[in-house]
């Protein structure tokens, strides 16, 4: 772990959900919660087969910053974010995101959150094989009923903006693992969601690779206005971390401010 890294007791004040409003980002807007979980569980499966991945999560994540989920394969970080993401439902507690109760929303409701507030980025990038760079990183806007040439010239810029420009036509065969994890960066920033989950986002690129994705997305989180959540193994990338979640068994048992909150400004 960061060494300058700093531990705080988990909380577990009262959560409000007031509707957070985009606002342009100030340093007041880094105070808002994104995230608020109060004593939040999920089981799996019922009676003797079930599986009690989150087991009263307290967890305050800001909007405005690059936050870690850490700890031991099996501890329920990437049920958190399924939760969190609107993927899976929770068993009890609450849980507020982006001023959202998430116990409140149909599943069709969800479905609709999860396009428009959501991006996401996966380990092993889950782009479309047969479709080309631009193409892959146009599917949110697709999705949300964008007209095709609107679409793919906000999927182009986005990719400018990654640094892959040059690529567009790229199929993702024709492209090296960083590059990948770039498109799929840029997929899930096109449609401005307010929160982008990362699962194990650095796993499958060699070190170099992973710390200029790890620019990439500290850049991004220090855009403001939005929410960006890591889950990851890896403690080489503590250092862009803003703020880090300790898991253990279900439970979030530590809270550290990291080394990136005291960074002034875009690194
Ligand atoms: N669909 C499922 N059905 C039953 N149990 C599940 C399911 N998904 C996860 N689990 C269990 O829930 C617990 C938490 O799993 P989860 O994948 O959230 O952990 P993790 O911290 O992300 O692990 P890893 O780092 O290995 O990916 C584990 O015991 C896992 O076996």
């Amino acid at each position: 772990m960061n060494s300058a890294a700093t531990s705080a007791p988990v909380t577990s004040a009262p959560i409000t959900s007031a509707p957070i409003t985009s606002a342009p980002t100030t340093s007041a807007t880094k105070t808002l919660s994104a995230i608020s979980c109060r004593r939040l569980s999920k089981v799996y499966g019922a009676s003797e087969t079930a599986v009690h991945a989150l087991r009263g999560i307290d967890l305050d994540i800001p909007l405005g910053g690059l936050s870690m989920l850490v700890g031991p394969s099996g501890c329920g970080k990437t049920t958190l974010i399924s939760v969190l993401a609107g993927i899976l439902d929770k068993t009890a507690g609450d849980c507020v995101v982006l001023g959202q109760d998430m116990g409140n929303l149909s599943a069709p409701q969800k479905t609709r959150w999860r396009r428009d507030q959501v991006g996401f980025v996966f380990q092993s990038f889950h782009l479309m094989p047969t479709l080309t760079a631009v193409e892959n990183a146009a599917i949110p806007l697709l999705i949300q009923g964008v007209g095709r040439s609107k679409a793919l010239a906000g999927a182009a810029a986005m990719l400018n903006r990654v640094g892959l420009g040059h690529r567009l036509s790229s199929l993702p065969g024709e492209l090296s693992g960083g590059q990948q994890q770039r498109v799929a960066i840029a997929r899930a920033l096109v449609h401005s969601p307010r929160l982008v989950v990362c699962d194990e986002p650095t796993s499958a690129l060699d070190h170099e690779t992973g710390q200029q994705i790890m620019l990439l997305l500290r850049e991004v989180a220090n855009e403001g206005d939005r929410a960006l959540v890591v889950v990851t193994h890896d403690s080489r990338i503590f250092e862009y971390a803003d703020l880090i979640a300790q898991m253990d068994d279900g439970r979030v048992t530590e809270i550290r401010q990291g080394i990136a909150a005291a960074a002034p400004g875009p690194l």
